[in-house]
């Protein structure tokens, strides 16, 4: 069997609160939340294609750091990976999203998610934790 291509994923924190983006494609996923990435392509790192997507989806330079939670296999074809980001420059705008939040801590389970991002609930809430601990 080929190897999983992988989809990064960015669980970018700023002052105690997460960035999720609201998708608008395949129907089945529109409407529901999610980290903002997408897929890697051929000799890219996943840390440069994390980069470009945030760049090419939020208009953002941001740098990508250590993985978060564990893997999830989507299907045959690919994994999905999160990992901190930490934004350096701009403002977060929803140009491929319909819209996108910045939430806390409190409000993580309430989120319409994606299924396979709940997996990073408990990872996605010791990181806003941590986040709150280090700004006190
Ligand atoms: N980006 C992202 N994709 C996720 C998450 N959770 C999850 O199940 N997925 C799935 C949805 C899609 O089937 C796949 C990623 O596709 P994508 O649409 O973000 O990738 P891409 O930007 O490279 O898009 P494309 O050009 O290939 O359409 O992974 C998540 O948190 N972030």
């Amino acid at each position: 069997m080929t190897e999983r291509r992988e989809v990064a994923a960015a669980a970018l924190t700023q002052n105690g609160r997460l960035l999720i983006a609201q998708r608008t494609y395949p129907p089945e996923l529109a409407g529901l939340w999610e980290l903002p990435g997408g897929k890697v392509d051929e000799g890219e790192t996943p840390e440069t294609a994390l980069s470009r997507e945030l760049e090419e989806e939020l208009g953002i330079l941001c740098s990508v750091g250590s993985r978060l939670g564990s893997e999830v296999l989507l299907d045959h074809r690919y994994v999905l990976r999160a990992y901190r980001v930490v934004l350096l420059d701009g403002c977060p705008a929803a140009h491929e999203h319909s819209a996108i939040r910045w939430i806390e801590l409190d409000e993580l389970d309430a989120i319409d998610w994606v299924a396979h991002d709940r997996e990073w609930l408990p990872d996605l809430a010791e990181l806003l934790r941590e986040e709150l601990t280090r700004s006190e």
